[in-house]
């Protein structure tokens, strides 16, 4: 067998799906067993269920009074009360209680007047079966409750018991077998005493353990496997012999340690290795002695999203049932999010509520980040022949947790600023349900993004030449019509990244230009680029004088990093990036950072929660301590 495998053609996960699901074995497979009701939960009957008794099983009282034979009470008024004999014509009943033989109704004590101990009054007439809950009212002895293939829920676990079942067939659970791959990994248990370099905790098999059951299977995971090909042959072929659907962690990628798809393909038939999602692409798919196999990606969110998208359907084609569906909302696009053609893209976003509408923003891509999809509201997909999705497009969005619990989530798009950031960390650590979701456009897609309604909230620092203050004239320019409020966050230093030391001796923006160094600059619309700009032409330097004009970052640490690995001599920034990865700093300008916020959401209480940071001296001192912010007008309402 080769050493290193490069991917058979990939597949959409459509192909992918359909190849996999019709190599899957027949769910007669799966054997049926007979189980107290009682732990029945979320089982799938094997047999179609008929009662075996009703229910109620008599004609019962369905209120506390008096039963009583309904035609003997007609003709009863205000006018013509009508006097029964207590225990002959009316007889006390409770809730639940048979009715007396004879009897066809109920009258509540609530309409009785008592004469005497003997005797009591009624002023209007009962109707047959008033109050009553005949005999087989919610089941009829014999009637069909369930049908086969039905997944029972705590309630049906009621109907059951009423209908006389204490035991109820139904169809094995799938076992799933998991096998967690990698010499770099270190069960959490034994983490607990220490992570040796190099070492990571393996936690992906009790996530795919967990969904598992979850859809009505059987999770178990086998000791860790080292990166070995005879080792990873032997416990595969032990396995496939012992459960329905063998699931094989990481060692799915091109690696020269990734052996599963080799091992497939040897041991039986490879179905699918690759397939055009992301994250998850790396997956295969394949059949061992007639078991199905599915070999995961290590990264954490794309084995959870290749799980759920291949293994889900395989346990509910298994069991023979549908699994409940997610629950689907419309959301808008707060920004414009590219994605590559051919490869169908699962966005982890949050969603937020802007004036009534929802907006969605995406959360980082990265596949190894678990956060990413623990802070997430919800899945985005963004289909293959798509090249990704404009700012204020309509999408659909997959929750991953109630819709009531949405609406926390304060929608930041703008220029992006490292103690904005640090607002969003203090508005989680004191109010744990919110979050402050930020998207980093630039200043002026920003101010585009609250007119559209895109946004909560929009962090801008654009200079204006003319009357040299910032924000304010381009707010009265571009937002005419939406009505806002501008409160002041911070004022920044603006100046060179340059590495460690300044090793071009750069003083300015004419050495930039003179000394021929290669510049990394950011995206039009910036606060930034607006000041590298102005200035420019301010000094009348051509642009096209400066040596990577035409590179651009969008955000201060990406300058930062381009700097930092040598990409670029110098970009413009501010200090705080320079300082997060030890960079030196030339401080050139100070500028305004403001916040431009909707009005209807500047009387909120989510914006006074975040208001209440913003203004307390913790804040202030923490945003001081990033290196290069003045924060004495911090919290000033402007607008
Ligand atoms: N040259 C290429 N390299 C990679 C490609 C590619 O197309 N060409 N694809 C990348 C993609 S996409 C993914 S996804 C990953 C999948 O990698 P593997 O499935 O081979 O997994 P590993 O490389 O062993 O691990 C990746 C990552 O995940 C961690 N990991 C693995 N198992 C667990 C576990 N059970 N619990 C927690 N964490 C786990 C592992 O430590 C690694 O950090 O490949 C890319 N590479
Ligand atoms: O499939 Mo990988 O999951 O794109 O990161």
């Amino acid at each position: 067998m080769k050493e290193r495998r490069i991917y058979l053609r990939m597949k959409s996960l459509d192909e992918a799906r359909n190849l996999f699901l019709r190599a899957l074995p027949d769910r007669k497979i799966l054997k049926t067993e007979e189980i107290p009701v009682s732990e029945a939960r979320g089982r799938v009957t094997a047999d179609p269920i008929f009662a075996r008794l009703s229910s109620p099983p008599f004609n019962a009282a369905a209120m506390d009074g008096v039963a009583v034979r309904a035609e003997e009470t007609f003709g009863a008024s205000e006018t013509t009360p009508l006097i029964l004999r207590l225990g002959e014509e009316a007889i006390f009943v409770n809730t639940g209680e048979p009715l007396p033989s004879g009897k066809n109704a109920v009258i509540m004590v609530e309409h009785l007047h008592f004469v005497d101990e003997e005797r009591v009054e009624i002023r209007s007439p009962a109707y047959p079966w008033q109050h009553v809950r005949k005999v087989g009212e919610d089941i009829v002895s014999g009637e069909l409750l369930f049908t086969e293939g039905h997944r029972l829920t705590p309630w049906d676990l009621g109907a059951l018991l009423a209908a006389g079942h204490i035991r109820v067939r139904v169809r094995q659970r799938p076992r799933v077998t998991i096998i967690p791959t990698g010499d770099e990994l270190l069960s959490p248990e034994e983490a607990q005493k220490g992570l040796p370099p190099g070492k990571v905790i393996e936690f992906n098999s009790q996530m795919l353990a967990a969904m598992v059951e979850e859809w009505g299977g059987q999770a178990e995971i086998w000791p860790l496997v080292p990166d070995d090909l005879k080792a990873l042959r032997k416990t595969i072929s032990k396995a496939v012999k012992t459960c329905h659907l063998l699931v094989i962690i990481a060692g799915s990628s091109a690696g020269s340690r990734d052996f599963t798809a080799g091992l497939v393909e040897e041991m039986g038939e490879l179905l699918v290795h690759g397939v055009t999602i992301m994250p998850g692409k790396p997956v295969v798919l394949g059949l061992i002695e007639k078991t199905p196999v599915m070999g995961i990606p290590g990264y954490p969110v794309s084995a959870v999203v290749a799980f759920e998208v291949l293994g889900r359907q395989a346990i509910q084609s298994l069991l023979g049932t549908r699994l409940p569906e997610r629950v689907r909302l419309r959301a808008f696009s707060g920004r414009k999010i590219p994605s590559r053609l051919g490869i169908e893209e699962f966005i982890r976003v949050k969603v937020g509520e802007v004036s009534g509408k929802r907006v969605f923003l995406p959360l980082k891509r990265g596949a190894g980040a678990i956060t990413t999809l623990t802070r997430a509201d919800g899945l985005v997909r963004i289909p293959a022949d798509s090249e990704g999705v404009l700012a204020g497009e309509g999408m659909e969005v997959e929750l991953l947790r109630p819709e009531k619990d949405l609406g926390h989530c304060i929608l930041a798009v703008g220029s992006h600023d490292l103690a904005l950031e640090l607002l969003g960390q203090f508005l989680r650590r004191h109010y744990p349900e919110m979050e402050l979701s930020s998207a980093h456009v630039g200043s002026l897609s920003g101010l585009m993004a609250l007119r559209d309604g895109l946004a909560h909230l929009a962090g801008s620092h654009l200079f204006d030449p003319q009357s040299g203050t910032f924000n304010l004239p381009y707010i009265e320019k571009y937002l005419p019509q939406t009505p806002v409020r501008v409160v002041h966050f911070a004022s920044r230093s603006q100046g060179l990244i340059v590495p460690p030391g300044n090793p071009r001796g750069i003083r300015s923006l004419k050495d930039v230009a003179q000394k021929g160094l290669t510049f990394i600059n950011r995206q039009p619309g910036s606060g930034t680029r607006v000041l590298l700009d102005y200035h420019l032409q301010d000094l009348g330097i051509n642009p096209g004088e400066i040596k990577g004009y035409d590179q651009e970052e969008t955000t201060h640490l990406g300058v930062a990093v381009a700097v930092a690995t040598g990409q670029a001599e110098v970009g413009l920034g501010i200090m705080a990036a320079a300082r997060a990865l030890g960079l030196d700093f030339i401080p050139l300008f100070e500028e305004r950072y403001d916040l431009v916020v909707r009005k209807e959401f500047f009387e909120s209480r989510l914006f006074k929660r975040l208001y209440k940071i913003l203004k307390s001296p913790e804040f202030a001192k923490a945003v001081s301590a990033l290196g290069g912010y003045g924060v004495k007008e911090m919290g000033d309402i402007i607008l």
